[in-house]
């Protein structure tokens, strides 16, 4: 098992100087992870050096999906096919992520920022922070109004919650500031974005919220945070299980 740097982000071969910043994004499926890391290698590649890693079950569309946008090196977007659970991927045996992340720390390093998504999963899925420093969570208007109060770990503890598609809003009947105020209320002080690819001012937040993350991962005030474990559950092809670490 790769040393997971849980208490020591610093990057292994330059000491005292901070490894990347992992972030994470979780959330169900279809609900725009990868258009946010489309986004946010848009916004940011011109003054960080970043990568990007996917997780999908059996595929590696969303990678291919971000080469294809054009939006960083093509190399520098690594995918892991997860099987059948994509939350064990980033909770309870990280390795394959961890190596990808460090296999691109150390062809491309030293980075600033390595993006992490989850593959599309339910919505109590969350990154293990021995994964990911820092995770932001997306849920989107078009799983309807009350969504934010059906809460869940992402919900409740991601450090960032994402209300995705704002610009769908009008036409599935939902009211985005009722949304937002019922994530507010469910998060007890945590930020709530509500963003659209197409609203270049929740854009403008986003990127912002990451550069002050960064800012306090580098200057060591960055303390990463468990959201909290899975619901137990099971899956179509049989098994059920926990996820209580
Ligand atoms: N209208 C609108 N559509 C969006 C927005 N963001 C993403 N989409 C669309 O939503 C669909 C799913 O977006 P993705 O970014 O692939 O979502 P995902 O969460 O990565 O999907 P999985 O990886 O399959 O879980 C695509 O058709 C996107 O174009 C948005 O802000 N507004």
């Amino acid at each position: 098992m790769p040393d997971q740097q849980q208490t020591h982000p610093h990057h292994p071969q330059t000491p005292g100087t901070p490894r990347a910043l992992r972030l994470g994004v979780a959330g169900p499926v279809g609900t725009g992870k990868s258009s946010i890391l489309a986004t946010l290698c848009r916004e940011l590649a011109g003054e960080l050096a970043m990568a990007v890693v996917t997780n999908d079950i059996y595929t590696d569309e969303d990678a291919r999906f971000l080469r294809s946008a054009g939006v960083l090196p093509t190399e520098r977007i690594k995918a892991v096919e997860t099987g059948a659970c994509p939350h064990t991927a980033i909770r309870d045996d990280v390795s394959a992520n961890l190596d990808a992340v460090e296999d691109l720390e150390e062809a491309y390093g030293p980075l600033d920022l390595v993006l992490v998504e989850s593959g599309g999963d339910n919505l109590t899925a969350t990154f293990s922070p021995a994964l990911a420093d820092a995770q932001l969570f997306c849920i989107d208007v078009a799983g309807g109004g009350d969504v934010a109060r059906k809460g869940g770990p992402g919900i409740t503890g991601a450090d960032l919650l994402i209300v995705n598609k704002t610009d769908l809003a009008p036409y599935v009947d939902v009211d985005v500031a009722a949304m937002v105020t019922d994530a507010r209320s469910a998060r007890n002080g945590l930020p709530v974005l509500a963003l659209s690819k197409n609203d270049p001012g929740a854009i403008a937040e986003l990127a912002d919220w990451v550069r002050s993350v960064l800012a306090r991962h580098r200057d060591g005030t960055h303390i990463p945070t468990d959201p909290g474990p899975m619901a137990p559950h099971s899956h179509s092809h049989g098994h059920s299980h926990s996820h209580d670490s």
